[in-house]
C-alpha cells in the first residue's frame, strides 16, 4: 500500500520519565524516532471512500495549506483513515477492463464500485483491442464513461509515448448543455491522468473560448459542431485547425442519432468531410439510447416530412452511422442493449403513467400532481408557446418554475439548471432541448405535458429520471387528439400497443383546485393582453417619432384608460388568487384529506406525503387483487 521515499530522514524523539516507558515491557528499548516527511502513494485499487467523511477530511486539510506536498498526502491518506464512517469501495469488479490505475482511483473516489453492463461490455474491446464502437444501452446507464474511460486510457498511454501537447479527440455532441455536462463526467476521471478537457459550445464569447484553447490546449474538446467549426474556420488558434482535427485519433459522437438527423447540423455534415480526408486509424465510438430504434412518423409528420418517411430498419439504421460518421466496418463491434431499440429503463425503475384529459384541463392536471407530489420535476413541453405559457400560470400559482428552451440566453438556460439540480423541489419547464443525455441528479419526475411527437424523444425524455440504479416516474398528459395523432404510434412502438396505466386521481382534490387554476388561467390572459397592448403601444409611439407623425391624443387617452381598468382587473384577480392560495383547500375525506387540514403551504410541503410512484404502485396492485377476487367469484 504505501512507498516510502528513501531520502527523508528519521527524527529522534525526546522520551520523558512520565510517558510510561519505565515500564519492564519496554526493556532493552533504546530509543524512539519518527518519519514526518514521506509520501504514500495508492497503488492498490481497494480505496477507502465517503462523500460524507471525505468533506470532514477536507476541512481538516484545509487547515494544513503550510505544509509540503508531501506531508499533505499523508495527512490525506490518514484523515481517510481516521474516519470512523469510512465505506470501503472494492473495485474488483472493474479489474479485467484493462482501466489504468490512476482512471480507477477517481472510479473509487465516485465510489462507482461495478461497470454498468454498457461499460462492462465496451470498455475492454476498446482499450484491448482498439475497436471502434456502436453503443446502444439504456438513458442513464452510464455510456459517457463507457466511452469515456476508453477514451482516457488510450490518451494517457500515447501522451507517455509521444509527450507532445496536442489535439487528441473529438467529442460531438448535439446541445451544449449536453457538451458541458460531459466535459465534467470526463473531467471527473482525469483528476489523476493528466489529461485535460475543454469544451467549445455556442452561446457563450468566442474570444473567451479562444483565450482558453490557447492557453489549456486541452487533448480532448467537446463540443457542439455549430461552435467547432466556426473556430476551425476563423484558425485563430494552432491548437484548432483543419490540420490538427484531421489528425485526431480518436472522435465521440454523443446522441448519434439525433446528430446524423437529416438537415440538423449542417456543420456536422463539413466537419466529418474534413475528418474523412484521413481517418486512417481513428478510433470511433458511437452512442445513443436509441441508436437501432425503429419507428414509422405518425401520419401528420409523413406528410410535412417526406425524407422521414422512408423508415429505416435497425441494421440498415447502424449502416448509415458507419459511412456517415467514417467508421471502420473491419475493426468495429455493435453493442446493442436496447431492448429491440428501446432503450428505455427497466419496469422496476421507471414507472409510466398516463393521465387522460381534455387540452384544456391540462393546467389543473398538472397543478394537482405538481401540488400533491414532493420531488423533483421536469415538465417538458412541445413548443416555445405553450412552454411560456405554463411558465406564466404556475408562476401566478406562486409553483416557482423554471423555464429552460433554446431561445433563451445561454447563461440563463446554465443558470435554471443550476437551480435546478440545487433544490430537491425544483421544477423546470423544458423544450426538447433538455430532453437528450442532460444527467441531474435525482429528477423524481418526467410529465410530458405534450405527448411527443415520436418515440425517441419519449425514451430520451422519460429517461431524463430513473438514471443509473435510481427510481423515477414518467406521466403523460394526454388529449384525445393527441391520443389519435401520436400515442398510438408511440404505444405501439414503446409498449407493444399495451395500455398505460392510469394516474389514480383524486377528484374531490381535483374539484379543489379548480377554482384556482381558473383564476390563474384568467390572470394569464389578462397578463399577457396587457403586455401585448404596451408593446404596441410602445411601437407606435417609437415609430410615430421617427416618422414625425403626431399622435392623436384623444384615441391615445381612451387606450390608457382601457389599459388601466385591465391592470385593475388583473390585481384584483391576484389578489382574489394569493387569498384562495393561503385558505386550506377543503376537508374532503379524500385519500389526501391529511394533507389538506392546514392550509395550502403546509399541505404542499408536509412531510410524509405519499410519493407519486407508490401512488401508482398501490393502484395497481389493488387493481391486480380485484381482478382476482373477481376472477374467483366467477
Ligand atoms: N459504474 C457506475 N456506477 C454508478 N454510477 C455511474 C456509473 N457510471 C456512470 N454512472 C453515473 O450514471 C449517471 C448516468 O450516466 P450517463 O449520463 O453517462 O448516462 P447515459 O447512458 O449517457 O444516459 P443518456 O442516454 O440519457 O445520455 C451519471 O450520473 C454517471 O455519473
Amino acid at each position: 500500500m504505501s512507498n516510502v521515499h528513501k531520502s527523508i530522514q528519521w527524527k529522534s524523539v525526546a522520551i520523558e520519565s512520565n510517558d510510561g516507558f519505565t515500564d519492564k515491557d519496554f526493556d532493552g528499548l533504546v530509543a524512539f524516532e519518527e518519519l514526518s516527511d514521506y509520501c504514500i502513494q495508492k497503488s492498490d485499487i481497494s480505496v477507502k471512500t465517503d462523500p460524507k467523511t471525505k468533506k470532514k477530511c477536507k476541512s481538516k486539510k484545509s487547515n494544513t495549506n503550510q505544509k509540503s506536498e508531501n506531508e499533505i498526502q499523508v495527512s490525506e491518506a490518514m484523515d481517510n483513515s481516521d474516519c470512523d464512517e469510512t465505506r470501503e469501495v472494492s473495485m474488483h469488479l472493474w479489474q479485467n477492463l484493462c482501466i489504468a490505475s490512476p482512471i480507477l482511483r477517481s472510479l473509487s473516489e465516485l465510489s462507482f464500485s461495478r461497470p454498468t453492463p454498457i461499460q462492462s461490455k465496451s470498455i475492454r474491446v476498446a482499450i484491448e483491442d482498439k475497436l471502434d464502437i456502436l453503443g446502444a444501452a439504456q438513458t442513464g446507464s452510464g455510456k459517457t464513461l463507457a466511452f469515456g474511460i476508453p477514451l482516457v486510457t488510450h490518451i494517457m498511454n500515447d501522451k507517455s509515448e509521444d509527450g507532445v501537447c496536442k489535439l487528441r479527440a473529438l467529442v460531438l455532441t448535439p446541445t451544449r448543455e449536453l457538451a458541458i455536462q460531459v466535459k465534467k463526467h470526463l473531467e471527473a476521471i482525469t483528476k489523476y491522468c493528466g489529461v485535460s478537457v475543454g469544451v467549445i459550445v455556442g452561446g457563450m464569447s468566442v474570444q473567451k473560448q479562444e483565450r482558453i484553447l490557447k492557453k489549456v490546449r486541452p487533448d480532448i474538446m467537446v463540443a457542439t459542431p455549430g461552435r467547432l467549426w466556426e473556430l476551425i474556420e476563423q484558425q485563430s488558434s494552432d491548437h484548432l485547425t483543419r490540420e490538427s482535427v484531421t489528425r485526431i485519433k480518436y472522435l465521440v459522437i454523443d446522441e448519434a442519432d439525433r446528430m446524423a438527423e437529416r438537415g440538423h447540423f449542417k456543420d456536422l455534415v463539413q466537419l466529418m468531410d474534413l475528418l474523412r480526408v484521413k481517418s486512417t486509424g481513428r478510433q470511433t465510438f458511437v452512442f445513443s439510447a436509441t441508436l437501432t430504434l425503429t419507428y414509422s412518423l405518425p401520419n401528420r409528420l409523413k406528410m410535412k416530412n417526406k425524407n422521414k418517411a422512408n423508415k429505416l430498419n435497425g441494421k440498415q439504421k447502424l449502416a448509415k452511422f458507419v459511412e456517415f460518421f467514417g467508421m471502420r466496418s473491419d475493426a468495429m463491434e455493435v453493442i446493442d442493449l436496447t431492448e429491440q431499440g428501446v432503450g428505455i429503463p427497466e419496469s422496476k425503475q421507471l414507472t409510466e403513467c398516463k393521465i387522460n384529459c381534455m387540452a384544456e384541463e391540462k393546467d389543473l392536471y398538472l397543478y394537482y400532481f405538481l401540488s400533491l407530489f414532493k420531488g423533483r420535476t421536469l415538465v417538458f413541453c412541445n413548443s416555445k408557446d405553450c412552454l411560456r405559457r405554463v411558465v406564466n400560470v404556475l408562476k401566478i400559482l406562486d409553483l416557482k418554475p423554471l423555464p429552460l428552451h433554446s431561445s433563451m440566453p445561454q447563461k440563463r438556460r446554465l443558470a435554471n439548471l443550476e437551480k435546478f439540480e440545487a433544490n430537491s423541489e425544483s421544477l423546470l419547464i423544458a423544450s426538447d432541448v433538455a430532453a437528450r443525455g442532460l444527467d441531474i441528479t435525482h429528477v423524481d419526475h418526467v410529465v410530458h405535458y405534450q405527448i411527443p411527437r415520436t418515440a425517441e424523444i419519449y425514451v430520451h425524455r422519460s429517461g431524463r429520471t430513473a438514471r443509473a440504479f435510481n427510481t423515477g416516474l414518467s406521466l403523460m398528459l394526454c388529449e384525445p387528439k393527441e391520443e389519435a395523432n401520436y400515442y398510438k404510434e408511440l404505444s405501439k412502438t414503446i409498449h407493444k400497443g399495451n395500455r398505460l396505466q392510469d394516474f389514480p386521481i383524486d377528484k374531490s382534490v381535483l374539484k379543489a383546485l379548480k377554482q384556482r387554476i381558473d383564476l390563474a388561467q384568467k390572470c394569464d390572459q389578462l397578463d399577457h393582453k396587457i403586455r401585448k397592448e404596451r408593446s404596441r403601444e410602445d411601437w407606435f409611439r417609437v415609430n410615430a417619432k421617427k416618422c414625425e407623425i403626431l399622435s392623436d391624443t384623444e384615441s391615445e387617452s381612451d387606450d390608457a384608460e382601457e389599459s388601466s381598468k385591465e391592470v385593475r382587473r388583473f390585481k384584483a384577480m391576484k389578489k382574489q388568487l394569493q387569498f384562495l392560495l393561503k385558505q386550506p383547500v377543503s376537508q374532503t375525506k379524500s385519500l389526501y384529506a391529511h394533507l389538506l387540514k392546514s392550509g395550502s403551504t403546509n399541505w404542499m410541503h408536509s412531510k410524509g406525503t405519499k410519493r407519486a410512484i407508490d401512488v401508482v404502485k398501490d393502484n395497481k396492485s389493488k387493481r391486480v387483487k380485484v381482478k382476482k377476487l373477481k376472477s374467483q367469484e366467477q
